[in-house]
């Protein structure tokens, strides 16, 4: 099987990764397996450049083809927020369950129907003496006011999907990978990976 490396410390994410790429043949390492200690500096302002910054940092180091996650929550009713700031959005340790009680309570009062908004997921890919590149993915949804589901990570209990009738943390992995933005941003890597990644051996 060929390996591929995923620059993320997100647990969520690698099961996510590994739902994807395992039916397309490949073997998901994360930084876990292969450089538990880094842990980037997301100092980019947008999920591109914060996906680029990830996925160079630990090519660089490692001298491997990688790629790297940036994503995060857009709520149409709070401006965008929490964007780029989804993992850190209560502040403090990062905590999903903070950051999912810090986004219900600014949405107290919001009706049903202006509570819309995106997961959108940015790929990047960085390889050795290869000019990285990146691709995207979004999923639309509404925001719950409370909890619903117990699979998923981060604010899949919170993320209803409306052509399903449930959130993302009440779909099995394969369901939430059919829909997910980060799904979708894989769909588009497709068939770019087997050149990015041949001598991930
Ligand atoms: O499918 C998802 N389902 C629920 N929540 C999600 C999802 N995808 C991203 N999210 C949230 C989690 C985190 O609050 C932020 C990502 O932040 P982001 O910096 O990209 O990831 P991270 O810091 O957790 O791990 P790392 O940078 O090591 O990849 O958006
Ligand atoms: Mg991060």
């Amino acid at each position: 099987m060929k390996r591929v490396i995923i620059a993320t410390q997100n647990k969520g994410k690698a099961k996510d990764f590994e739902t994807l790429l395992t039916p397309l043949g490949y073997e998901v390492l994360t930084l876990r397996d292969v450089a538990e200690d880094m842990d980037v500096e997301e100092t980019g302002v947008t999920f591109e450049e914060n996906a680029i910054i990830k996925a160079e940092a630990v090519s660089e180091a490692l001298q491997i083809p990688v790629i790297a996650d940036d994503s995060g929550l857009e709520i149409d009713a709070l401006g965008g927020e929490p964007g780029v700031y989804s993992a850190r959005y209560a502040g403090g340790e990062k905590s999903d369950e903070a950051n999912i009680d810090k986004v219900l309570a600014k949405l107290d009062g919001v009706m049903e129907d202006e509570r819309t908004a995106r997961f959108r997921c940015v790929l990047a890919v960085a390889a050795p003496n290869k000019k990285t590149i990146t691709v995207s993915g979004t999923c639309e949804g509404n925001i719950l006011s409370e909890r619903r589901g117990e699979n998923g990570f981060g604010y899949d209990p919170i993320f209803y999907v409306p052509t399903l009738g449930k959130t993302l943390a009440e779909l099995s992995p394969e369901e939430k990978a059919a829909v997910s933005h980060r799904g979708n941003a894989i769909r588009n890597l497709k068939d770019a990976l087997p050149e990015w990644l041949d001598n991930a051996e």
